[in-house]
């Protein structure tokens, strides 16, 4: 098990911290010492959350705050709030993610549902969220990828699947735009001398809800897509261990702009976080400039000109 840094004194932020990896993340950060506000789309599931981690962890510092990524304006609202605070943050984790709905749904904001969740809700949010970032002494961002980013591909053309809908396309995509943003924020954090350190992880396959309500998106019945996932026979892990790399990539003092964390895998066995190999389809620096562009346009949030 990774055994997480003091964290006494930081201030961090982890998206969909009710579940899954997310918290995980947050109780390995509180547990450490953090204080964490508990980013949620539904604050009673969150609450409860919070409830589970006091009784482990009686002195956690816990805050629960509501945002839904899916909705720009609750972006702002949240970014907002903690701006108003004005306590410098010191890690942003961008953890939450929806995989693979039963049909094309879209955001409050008319975007494809796993585009806007997964990629331009948390954009808003770590560009909004920078000049609190840029307060604290070495503030960092971890992004959650996923490993089908490898078989994702940034369709310009048609970034919302209005023509043909792929869900599980329409993931990978996002999930490489995901590493995409990761990566291009350490390049402008680099050009613009920044002391921002952006980090990226996958967890590999981890039971979670992704797996099951996820794809189903809270309806009763099981979507085709949720029930195949949870036959899908490979080799899965529990959530202390799938959280593993996005806390390395959180918090490991040894971590270097635009790294790649996942779990390192021996015959089906899993073992320690490491370096991820990247997958050539998010190398290109280029495509990385032009969707951070296309992000600013579609979001209207754009990179503060002097921080
Ligand atoms: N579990 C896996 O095998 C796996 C594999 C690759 C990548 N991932 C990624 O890991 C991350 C965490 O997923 P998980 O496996 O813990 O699943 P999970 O379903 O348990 O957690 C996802 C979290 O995201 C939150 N969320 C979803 N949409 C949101 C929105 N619009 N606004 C705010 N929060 C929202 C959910 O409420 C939940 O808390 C996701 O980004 C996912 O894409 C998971």
């Amino acid at each position: 098990m990774y055994n997480v840094p003091d964290q006494t004194g930081k201030y961090a932020v982890v998206t969909g911290a009710n579940s899954g990896t997310g918290k995980e993340t947050t109780r390995r950060l509180a547990a450490a010492g953090a204080r964490v506000v508990m980013a949620v789309r539904t604050v009673a599931k969150g609450e409860a959350a919070r409830a589970e981690i006091l009784a482990q962890h009686p002195g956690a510092l816990l805050d629960v705050r509501r945002v839904d990524l899916a909705d720009l304006e609750s972006v702002r609202e949240f970014a907002d709030g903690l701006i108003a605070d004005g306590v410098p943050l010191d890690l942003l984790v961008n953890n939450a993610g929806v995989m693979v709905p039963p049909e094309r749904m879209t955001t409050a904001d008319g975007f494809e549902l796993q585009f806007g969740s997964n990629f331009l809700g948390p954009f808003a949010l770590t560009v909004r969220l920078l000049p609190l970032l840029l307060k604290a002494p070495a503030p960092r961002v971890a992004t959650m990828s996923s490993g089908v980013a490898t078989r994702g591909k940034i369709n310009f053309d048609d970034l919302n699947w209005e023509r043909r809908y792929r869900p599980a396309a329409a993931y990978a995509q996002s999930k490489l735009a995901d590493l995409m943003m990761g990566r291009h924020l350490a390049t402008i954090a680099a050009e613009r001398g920044w002391p921002l350190l952006s980090t990226i992880a996958h967890p590999g396959y981890t039971r979670t809800n992704l797996q099951t309500a996820g794809p189903s998106l809270g309806r009763e019945k099981p979507s085709p897509a949720a029930r195949l996932l949870v036959r899908v026979p490979l080799p899965s892990q529990g959530v202390e261990q799938g959280a593993e790399p996005l806390l390395v990539a959180a918090v490991s003092a040894e971590a270097k702009p635009r790294e790649y964390y996942g779990p390192s895998e021996w015959f089906g066995l899993v073992g320690p976080a490491k370096l991820a190999k990247t997958p050539r389809s998010a190398l290109d620096d280029e495509v990385a400039a032009r969707l951070w562009t296309t992000a600013e346009q579609l979001t209207g949030v754009r990179l503060p000109a002097v921080v």
